[in-house]
């Protein structure tokens, strides 16, 4: 790929064929495989620096050291009732890869219930898992051969890609947890069974986590995997902000882009010749079309946004995971260690507690049991697509007398803690939503993100026996003398109502937003693009990235994306064939 740094830098004498509007995760991947065509010129617009102008993204253990730096965003959600009025900030990428350059590299599928759902509301068997498959080999390289890495028996080879784009290594730390949790799969095995492969279709059980991490213990991103393997055919303008998609020739063919470097420098416009994919993620992508006037035309009126396509579904129906920080009382060695110490060993060697993500090696996916008694509350509807699918994820940080470091935005626990077991307890499948809305008629402003956390009591509800799961977990007999109850939530919070407050006051989205631009039928009366990505009642223009998906995975959202920009390339190829 050939690299500019403002728009004035541009050739320009370049026809582009298409133009990708964000070069993050579902951008990266649609402009590295469109250019895979060497007769088409690709351009590709990216509000940040490049990746490698910043050096965390490359040191996994340095992932949470990105967020709340200039290249976040750096959003702040609107104070949420459902969260006592709290406004948690809310982290997205602003770099070139997006948030695959920052996330944390955790590598989920999600359940084939999930993709048969999403098929059926959208009509289109193209997303059945079957069907799907294919896509999600053609992104992933599994690692098998690194220093880091697997150890037979903790992950199943043959149900991965092993020659796709972005790298997936099941890495293999030394720690004592890891035998407890092991025992606690033969002790307690009806609620957390041993889960060999958690992309194995059916996430439910106590697994060894993977992660989006190559075989020299560096991040594997859509920046590194699709964009910089790219030929001289791919363009990448970053530092530059894409503020409106535009008609070309009539009202509703949308072929044309204006952009800037920044608020106070000139706009320039440039028009490709084939199609412009929008990818500016679940909050920029619905913020560039309310501005370009596509949504509710009364919500545009009030912006004083003339309505070009009006459809009332551009920014709402937007979701996010809910989690909790749970901390457990432990006499389990730490999982401290030297920053410098460990930098100068990642520099040297890529290996040591850098190369990876977190400190401790695994993830657990809860189904309740079909006797659960949340079952047989009144007006009770499983949110979960079926009985191969889990309700809650616990995911590990630490083990440490230090507060937790996370990118979400949990409110501090308390002060003096001595050692804690530090997890991540998340609601995979909540059933609130909220909306992307603008503020002003002003691109560089922030738009209005509101997620109505906790609004559906059900949220509230499944994420108590969450908590409540991962005190089960703990009070296994592998733990007995280790692990003294929790902290966070304090023991004496055992009553719905105490747990309903403590959520309250703790809960923050998981980081996983989804929704604010779903895919629905061609016929259906909500949604805003069609089964081939296009956005409805336009033209040349399509979206491709997390904002398409009609719901959360019952994961994390990184793997659906790339499979959904596989597919989104294909079609796109295929239609200029
Ligand atoms: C801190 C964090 C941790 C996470 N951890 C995980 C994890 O461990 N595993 C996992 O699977 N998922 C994780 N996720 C979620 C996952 O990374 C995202 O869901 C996914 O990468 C989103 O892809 P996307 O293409 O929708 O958006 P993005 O990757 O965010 O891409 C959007 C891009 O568009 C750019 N952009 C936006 N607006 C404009 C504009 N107007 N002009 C030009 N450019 C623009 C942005 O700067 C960005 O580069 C995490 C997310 C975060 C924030």
């Amino acid at each position: 790929a050939v690299f500019f740094q403002s728009p004035d830098e541009l050739p320009q004498d370049v026809q582009y064929d298409f133009i990708v509007a964000g070069g993050g995760t579902g951008g990266g991947v649609v402009a590295g495989r469109l250019a895979e065509n060497p007769k088409w010129k690709v351009l590709v617009i990216e509000a940040g620096p490049s990746n490698r102008d910043v050096f965390a993204t490359q040191v996994p253990g340095l992932c949470r050291e990105l967020p709340r730096t200039h290249v976040d965003w750096n959003y702040t959600i609107s104070p949420q009732p459902g969260l006592n009025g709290r406004a948690p900030g809310y982290t997205r990428g602003r770099m070139l890869g997006g948030c695959s350059s920052h996330n944390g590299m955790v590598f989920t599928r999600g359940s084939i219930e999930d993709w048969n759902r999403w098929a059926e509301v959208i009509e289109d068997d193209a997303y059945s898992w079957e069907k799907i498959l294919p896509f999600m080999h053609k992104a992933e390289k599994l690692v098998q051969d690194s220093e880091n890495q697997t150890e037979q028996g903790h992950i199943d080879p043959s149900v991965h890609g092993l020659t796709g784009a972005v790298s997936n290594t099941a890495p293999y730390n030394s720690h004592p947890i890891n035998e407890l949790l092991i025992q606690t799969t033969q002790d307690l095995p009806e609620e957390f069974p041993y889960l060999l492969d958690m992309n194995n279709g059916s996430p439910i059980g106590i697994a060894w986590n993977q992660f989006s991490i190559d075989r020299h213990g560096e991040r594997s991103s859509a920046a590194t995997a699709y964009v910089e393997t790219a030929g001289r055919n791919l363009h990448v303008l970053v530092n530059t902000q894409v503020t409106r998609v535009l008609p070309v020739g009539n009202e509703t063919c949308f072929r044309g882009v204006e952009f800037a470097l920044d608020e106070d420098s000139p706009i320039t416009q440039l028009v490709a010749s084939k199609e412009v994919i929008v990818a500016g993620g679940v909050i920029g992508t619905p913020q560039i079309l309310l501005n370009s006037g596509i949504g509710k035309r009364d919500e545009l009126e009030a912006m004083g946004i003339q309505t070009l396509v009006d459809n009332a579904s551009v920014g709402k129906n937007l979701t996010d995971q809910v989690s909790s920080l749970v901390m457990l009382n432990t006499t389990i060695e730490d999982t401290d260690f030297d920053r410098d110490t460990a930098l100068a060993q990642w520099n040297a060697t890529r290996t040591g507690p850098l190369s990876l993500p977190g400190h401790l090696n695994h993830i657990v996916y809860v189904r309740f049991p079909d006797n659960s008694s949340l079952f047989n509350q009144d007006g009770f509807t499983d949110p979960t697509p079926g009985k191969g699918s889990p309700h809650i994820e616990m995911v590990y940080s630490q083990i440490s007398a230090q507060l937790p470091q996370t990118a979400i935005d949990f409110p501090p626990p308390p002060p003096g803690t001595n050692v804690t077991i530090q997890i991540l307890v998340a609601n995979l499948h909540p059933l609130s939503r909220g909306s992307i809305t603008l503020n002003t008629s002003n691109p560089f402003t922030h738009p209005n993100v509101d997620f109505n956390m906790l609004s559906n009591p059900l949220d509230i509800a499944i994420l108590r026996e969450g908590i409540k799961s991962a005190r089960t977990l703990y009070s296994a007999p592998a733990f007995q003398s280790s692990v003294f109850g929790t902290l966070v939530p304090a023991g004496n919070i055992t009553s719905d109502s105490d747990f309903d407050d403590f959520l309250r006051a703790v809960a923050s989205p998981f980081l996983h937003g989804v929704g604010s631009a779903a895919m629905s039928s061609r016929n259906a009366s909500w949604g805003v693009v069609d089964p081939d990505f296009r956005v409805k009642g336009t033209t040349g223009l399509r979206v491709v990235d997390a904002s398409v998906l009609p719901s959360p995975p019952s994961g994390h959202t990184q793997v659906p994306v790339y499979a959904f920009a596989e597919r989104a390339s294909v079609l796109i190829a295929e239609a200029w064939k």
